[in-house]
């Protein structure tokens, strides 16, 4: 692994890495692996279903627009094995619907194999193209709406240097480039506008400790990792202006499926008068959803909360209880923002209200 640089500039360009790439030549889909980070920078080349589906299940890729394109050019993938190994048609979908139903609360992993799938009577060149649409949309969207959550916040708070707690990881890893929330942040950044990020650690697999420090390290902005534990308490004793969090699954009437863990954030930030605001690309906005009651929580093995690093931390025979995410409901959230712009749900029942940045 490159050696991180404490001493970057807001004016130094940023760092480039991809979480996921296609290669042409030989033809595979690149992941970084994020299980290993930060203490390896290692890759995947992905050829084959089943690699990606276990990729996708054990979270070597993950985030919600990072699964978007992985699902897109994760068909791409399943075509070029099709043809090497004969599969028939029913096969075929059989192993493309694996692919679609690996994680179920991140909306973007159906919707970018289904937008790639939807050219197929095209040809594979076709369907690569709309994949390779996603991935730079992506980009641009979230370049947008960083510059647009950037101004909204600083007008909402009235301050000039932020102090902004967030959870799990939002960033380039999360994305196909430069990330939702913490494109906010980083857009903050440049404009010499953050005080401080408090990353909650995320458990039980550190998105926030491992991941979201990872890449406020390499973009040198001031950070701390605090327990997910202490966050609820950070925001009351009045350490912080604002929350930014991402979001797996918004419903038409923006209650928002994050990250375990979001909830408490939000609930802390109505309490203290402080803005909880959803950033993510028009993607993540599932307008037949119509509420948070809807969508489905993924539930990940027990194991996962009962062991850290590996070893177990609880007494042998301990169960664990491991939903992915939790629903924030819309009127605990002061802004949600897309590449469209900035709807206000707590202040606003609108229950459609995400069909005005849904694009
Ligand atoms: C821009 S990423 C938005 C969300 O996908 C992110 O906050 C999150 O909850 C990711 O969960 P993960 O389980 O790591 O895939």
């Amino acid at each position: 692994m490159a050696e991180a640089d404490n001493h970057r500039q807001p004016d130094d360009p940023p760092v480039q890495f991809r979480a996921l790439e296609w290669v042409p030549q030989p033809a595979h889909l690149r992941l970084l692996d994020q299980r290993e980070l930060p203490r390896r920078e290692t890759y995947l080349q992905i050829t084959e279903v089943d690699a990606l589906v276990a990729a996708i299940v054990t979270l070597a890729v993950r985030g919600a627009p990072a699964l978007g394109a992985a699902g897109a050019l994760g068909v791409v993938v399943a075509l070029e094995q099709a043809e090497r190994e004969g599969w028939d048609e029913s096969r075929l979908r059989a192993e493309i619907d694996r692919i679609r139903d690996a994680r179920p609360t991140a909306v973007n992993l159906a919707w970018g194999v289904d937008e790639a799938l939807g050219r197929r009577a095209d040809g594979r060149e076709a369907v690569l193209a709309a994949a390779l649409q996603i991935v730079a949309d992506d980009e641009a969207a979230n370049r947008e709406l960083s510059r647009v959550g950037a101004d909204w916040l600083l007008a909402r708070t009235g301050r000039e240097r932020l102090r902004i707690v967030t959870h799990c990881n939002t960033g380039a890893l999360a994305t196909t480039a430069w990330g939702t929330a913490y494109g906010i942040i980083h857009e903050l950044y440049t404009r010499g506008a953050v005080d401080l990020v408090y990353a909650d650690e995320t458990r039980p697999l550190l998105q926030g400790a491992r991941l979201t420090s990872w890449e406020l390290t390499r973009d040198g902005i001031e950070h701390v990792v605090q327990a997910d534990g202490a966050a609820a308490s950070t925001i009351l004793r009045g350490l912080a202006d604002a929350a930014i969090i991402g979001a797996d699954r918004i419903a038409a009437n923006a209650d928002t499926a994050n990250k375990i863990g979001s909830v408490a954030l939000a609930l802390a930030c109505a309490r203290a008068g402080i803005p909880f605001v959803v950033a993510a690309p028009s993607s993540t906005v599932d307008l037949r959803t119509p509420s948070g009651a809807q969508i489905r929580i993924e539930e990940r093995d027990g194991a996962e909360v009962v062991t850290f690093d590996g070893a177990a931390i609880a007494p042998p025979g301990t169960r664990g209880f491991n939903p992915a995410f939790d629903v924030t409901p819309a009127d605990l959230i002061a802004a949600v923002v897309t590449e469209h712009g900035v709807v206000e749900p707590a202040r606003d029942p609108d229950p459609r209200i995400m069909e005005r940045i849904a694009g």
